[in-house]
């Protein structure tokens, strides 16, 4: 099965959200990655549930929502009524992460769990059979723009190993300093969904960029 795209629209023109987010789905996105950023868990503030059920109505593609936010169980109700379709919570943010890995699915939107790039993998495999996605921080969360962390993707391969030994279905998703040139070794490590924020908004054709990505050519 081919890679899936997920552009982050951190990296997007926010003054023209609609059409930024409709040139990616026209070029052949496969999720919308939205970034929800509180100023404490990580140094930068985005958006919230208000601006999500804005961009619900613009398309059918997966809304991909991740919270790198503390203490995200008091927001899950909000960002699943807005039209999240996956919401994914940091290892390193919840205090209960089974708690709130259920409180997702309560609410009827696909529960995923993140590490940060420090984080030891370890800490995500007793709760790998209640997630559908996993998310690998390749960079240290917060800004678009910075340099791809390839010691990740020993994490990775890790991730591969326990969903085969474990027979579980999970997707395995990295975010972070992603484009045509470390494309390729995330996939080779068994990534299924590449978020990409500057090499796809950076540039003025975004088929273009998503195809680079996604062939990694
Ligand atoms: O979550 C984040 C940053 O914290 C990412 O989703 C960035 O938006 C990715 O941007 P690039 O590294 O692809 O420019």
């Amino acid at each position: 099965m081919s890679t899936k795209i997920a552009p982050s629209i951190l990296s997007a023109n926010f003054s023209i959200l609609k059409e930024e987010i409709e040139d990616v789905i026209q070029g052949g996105a496969d999720y919308i990655h939205i970034d929800v950023m509180d100023g404490h868990f990580v140094p930068n503030i985005t958006f919230g549930p208000v601006v999500l059920s804005s961009i619900r109505p613009l398309t059918d593609a997966t809304l991909d929502v991740h919270l790198m936010i503390e203490e995200p169980d008091r927001y899950i109700q909000e960002f699943a009524d807005a039209g999240a379709d996956i919401i994914t919570v940091h290892v390193e943010a919840c205090r209960h992460l089974h708690r709130t890995i259920h409180l997702i699915k309560e609410a009827g939107v696909k529960p995923g769990v993140v590490m940060n790039p420090a984080t030891p993998v370890e800490m995500i495999k007793p709760i790998l059979k209640d997630v559908e996605l996993v998310l690998f921080m390749t960079v240290n969360p917060g800004f678009g723009g910075q340099v791809f962390i390839p010691e990740v993707l020993e994490k990775v391969q890790q991730a591969v190993k326990w969903r085969e030994e474990l027979g579980l279905a999970f997707e395995i998703e990295v975010d972070g300093g992603v484009n045509e040139m470390t494309a390729k070794q995330c996939i080779d490590a068994g990534v299924d969904v590449l978020v990409a924020g500057s090499a796809i908004f950076n540039e003025q054709d975004r088929q273009g960029a998503i195809d680079k990505i996604r062939n990694h050519e």
